[in-house]
């Protein structure tokens, strides 16, 4: 048992390996060896331990955990790319024990039934699947007892802070454009409101990541002694018995980015008797699965690798939500928004004086309503024929189907240096639900050395109903801004340029009325 920088040398094989000590990864070794603590599980994480880092405890804190020097998260830069203006996206993943569970906004989100139903494959559906989302969560929210859970280790609560009046603001400007507020927007059902948007996170605001929920207490607890966790490791491939094709191991090596001797750095084999699971996250498994030669032989040619199983569609299809956000003026005080430390005259020092502190606004996340919203028909008709056809294919019959999901910020949600530093913000983010865009992710060589051949494909759907979507979006958030009472006018770079003699244009500041 234990959690190792370097594998010590009499660990040699184990019983099952999993790559990647992300949010799949952390859950599953935890599960496995209360399971069976006979079974010896070896978990391999790329980054590094999340409880050394003082800064994952608090949800407030996602800002700088996002910041690329700080280590704690992985970014896979996406190709120049025509229709995104010729620029390349830099991805943002989870790269240190608990994955994205530890940097992310922790924002409580579940899918709806539909699509879990969608699979059609028996065991699958959402009625199948439920009791086992309630059995990780203790609810701490509104709506009925039996869509969530009561007893699980990661604790869902509104934490110590709320930002109370912009929420009611949200909500009531929300309701008179069509989208009443709902009790339980992440009951499975509920769909085509707002509401108020739980947290990852206990009462007292400590942010419930899987290694701190899951994996840590089983490391502490005295009980799981084959229970091996190995960070700042990076897994190459999987090995292969030649004859059988059966996954015998994994070729790792020390992170480079926290292993600085080169001797220290070669790569090593770890075996596994029964079971080598791949939990690297969307865009770190497939590289590896292609390293290994799993994939489409061609692809696998062109890279150099020789080839294990011919599997046509690894790395391909990669869709994501494509999250806008819009920001605005707002009459809220900077100090009651996530930008209180963050947009300040010297940011490391109000960070440090809030955690001095304990101030309880690190239990925040910035994020205290979402929604998820359809169009009218009317609406739909707007946007086109080949909006309505998809439209009627994929979404008039289920009425359970946002088109775009999203949520209230309070304080910015990008570099504070690129605005005002004396006002004070709030944005409305918007995610495409379903997106049509596909991109894909490939190595172009057989080391962890080449760069990947990563296409976001964002946007690039030939029917453009991605691009219509937003479009239909951005309106649909600006009519609810524009009715809030802590708006207090746009930022000319978060808004089209619209020509001067149009009906969207508005004066700067508060508009004197709107219908
Ligand atoms: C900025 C951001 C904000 C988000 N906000 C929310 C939110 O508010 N609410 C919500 O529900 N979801 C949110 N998400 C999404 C959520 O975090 C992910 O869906 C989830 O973490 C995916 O889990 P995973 O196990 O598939 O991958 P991950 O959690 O990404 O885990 C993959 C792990 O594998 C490791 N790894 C990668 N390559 C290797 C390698 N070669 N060897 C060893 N290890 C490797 C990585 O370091 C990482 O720890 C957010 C994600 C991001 C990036």
């Amino acid at each position: 048992m234990g959690l190792y920088t370097t594998l010590p040398e009499d660990i040699q094989e184990v019983d099952v390996i999993i790559a990647g000590g992300g949010t799949a990864g952390c859950v599953l070794a935890s599960r496995l060896v209360d399971a069976d603590p006979t079974l010896s599980v070896l978990l391999i994480e790329d980054g590094p331990n999340n409880q050394e880092n003082p800064l994952v405890a608090h949800p407030l804190m996602w800002r700088p955990l996002l910041h690329p020097q700080t280590g704690s998260a992985i970014y896979y830069l996406g190709k120049e790319e025509a229709q995104l203006a010729g620029r390349g996206i830099p991805v943002a993943c989870g790269g240190i024990l608990g994955g994205g569970s530890s940097i992310n906004f922790s924002m409580y989100t579940r899918p709806q039934a539909i699509d879990y139903d969608a699979w059609d494959m028996e065991g699958w559906s959402a009625h199948d699947l439920l009791p086992f989302m309630n059995k990780v969560e203790t609810y701490h929210g509104d709506g009925k007892k039996e869509h969530h859970g009561l007893e699980g280790p990661i604790q869902i609560s509104s934490g110590p802070f709320r930002q109370v009046e912009a929420e009611r603001d949200f909500k009531s400007a929300m309701a008179q454009v069509g989208y009443p507020e709902m009790r339980d927007l992440q009951d499975l059902h509920s769909n085509n409101g707002a509401s108020h948007c739980l947290k990852y996170a206990s009462v007292d605001g400590i942010r419930q990541d899987v290694a701190r929920t899951y994996l840590h207490p089983r490391l502490q607890d005295g009980r799981h002694e084959n229970l091996h966790v190995l960070v700042e490791s990076q897994v190459i491939k999987v090995l292969f018995d030649e004859k059988t094709k059966r996954a015998t191991g994994v070729e790792y090596r020390p992170n480079p980015a926290f292993h600085k001797d080169m001797a220290q750095r070669a790569a090593r084999e770890v075996k596994a008797r029964k079971l080598v699971v791949l939990s690297c996250g969307a865009l770190g498994t497939p590289g590896i699965l292609e390293r290994s030669g799993v994939g489409d032989p061609q692809g696998l040619r062109d890279a150099g690798v020789p080839v294990v199983a011919d599997v046509p569609g690894v790395g391909d299809g990669y869709q994501d939500h494509q999250v806008v956000s819009y920001h605005y003026k707002s009459s809220i005080p900077k100090e009651e928004t996530n930008d209180a430390a963050f947009a300040s005259a010297d940011p490391p020092a109000s960070i440090g004086k809030l955690l001095m502190s304990r101030d309880k606004i690190l239990g925040w996340n910035g994020f205290d309503a979402s929604f998820k919203i359809r169009p009218t028909e009317k609406e739909v008709d707007a946007l086109g024929h080949d909006f309505r056809t998809v439209w009627d294919r994929d979404f008039r019959d289920v009425a359970e189907k946002p088109l775009s999901l999203g949520n209230l910020s309070m304080g910015l949600l990008g570099d504070p240096n690129q605005f005002p530093k004396d006002t004070s913000y709030f944005g409305l983010g918007l995610y495409n639900a379903y997106p049509y865009s596909r991109g894909h992710v490939h190595i172009t060589g057989p080391t962890l050395e080449g760069p990947l051949d990563f296409k976001t494909g964002f946007l690039s759907d030939p029917q453009e109903i991605d691009m219509k979507t937003h479009i239909w979006a951005y309106k649909k958030q600006r009519e609810v801004a524009r009715r809030m009472k802590i708006y207090q006018g746009e930022i000319p770079s978060h808004k089209p340029d619209f020509a001067p003699d149009s009906r969207a244009v508005i004066a700067q500041g508060r508009p004197a009325r709107i219908r």
